[in-house]
């Protein structure tokens, strides 16, 4: 018995269960915290998505089939359109989680809020750098990260032009290679025209899960390219190609909203009450002013509302 050599093993032991544990709580860009859980974004999408049948679909399809492809030519993009409160934000958290282990909250995940990180249409060249910065030191520490860009209808025209090397159809440029890495737009554009186009489906008594993304597929990007306060007004994202899917997000209805309430009452262990996920939908407000179809919010303030109500 060597009592220093037995010392060394134990210290040694030490050391190899600290770098273990460091590691199950450090997150690493690897399979064990970044794993596509296709399962689980289907269940989620079906339980907790309301009222988006073609986002649903479009979404579950162009995620599953990136992530099973080992050499995609090109990183994901994604560009999600509707009026406010439709859960563009919503699900892009529930794509976050089902990919990251650490969902919204993981390192490998990067939100820019249009008003909040480039308020300044003068300091557009600024911005312009430090987003290429950005995103090229992010990636090249992990090629499976994730940028949601919010609000980039509020984002000074020309300032996503300058990502446009990012999505590209390059192998790799300056060492780092960007085809494993998702890239998501939320935008207001085109949100009036899909409810125009909602609106007719529901004036001629069609159900609204009859709508499909081939009517408003062409319309979307067309009305978006053209619209100065857009963010992707007269980009080349748009006329290359760069975009690989326009998804439509539907204005949500009264049956909506009140899913919305009784999901809240969920998370936040209320017993599910009807009376009060129906008073929480007749309190919001509903477009056109005649018809009142649209819930004119969406899915917004329901956790207030509830406050209110319960
Ligand atoms: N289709 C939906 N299904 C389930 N919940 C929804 C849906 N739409 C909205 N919600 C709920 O409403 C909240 C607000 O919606 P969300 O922020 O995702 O809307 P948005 O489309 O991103 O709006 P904005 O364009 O104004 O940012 C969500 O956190 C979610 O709780």
């Amino acid at each position: 018995f060597e009592p220093f050599t037995e010392a060394r093993k134990v210290l040694a032991e030490i050391v190899k269960l600290g770098k273990t544990t460091y590691s199950f709580f450090q997150e690493s860009c690897d399979d064990s915290w970044i794993d596509f859980n296709s399962t689980g974004l289907q269940v989620d999408l079906e339980q907790k998505f309301f009222g988006q049948h073609i986002a649903s679909k479009v979404l579950l399809k162009a995620i599953t089939d990136f992530a099973n492809n080992k050499t995609p030519k090109k990183p994901l993009v994604l560009s999600l359109h509707g009026l406010t409160g439709t859960g563009k934000s919503f699900v892009s958290q529930l794509l976050a989680s089902n990919i990251y282990k650490k969902g919204m909250s993981s390192s490998f995940v990067h939100q820019f809020v249009a008003t909040v990180h480039f308020p300044y249409s003068s300091e557009i060249d600024i911005y312009k750098t430090q987003l290429q910065q950005w995103i090229k030191g992010n990636v090249s520490s992990c090629a499976r990260s994730m940028f949601i860009f919010d609000e980039i209808d509020k984002m000074p025209p020309g300032l996503i032009d300058s990502i446009k090397p990012f999505l590209d159809y390059y192998d790799n440029q300056d060492g780092v290679s960007y085809r494993r890495t998702i890239f998501i737009f939320l935008s207001h554009a085109g949100g009036e025209r899909i409810k125009q186009v909602a609106f007719e489906f529901w004036e001629n008594g069609k159900d609204r899960e009859e709508i499909q993304l081939s009517d408003l597929e062409e319309k979307v990007p067309l009305e978006v390219f053209n619209n100065k306060y857009s963010g992707l007004w007269h980009t080349s994202l748009i006329d290359k190609y760069l975009i690989d899917f326009f998804i439509p997000f539907l204005p949500l209805e009264y049956r909506h909203v009140r899913l919305c309430a009784l999901a809240e009452m969920a998370i936040r262990n209320m017993e599910p009450d009807e009376d009060i996920a129906d008073k929480v939908a007749k309190d919001m407000m509903y477009s056109p002013q005649e018809e009142r179809v649209f819930s004119s919010k969406g899915c917004k303030k329901i956790a207030s509302k509830l406050v209110y109500y319960k």
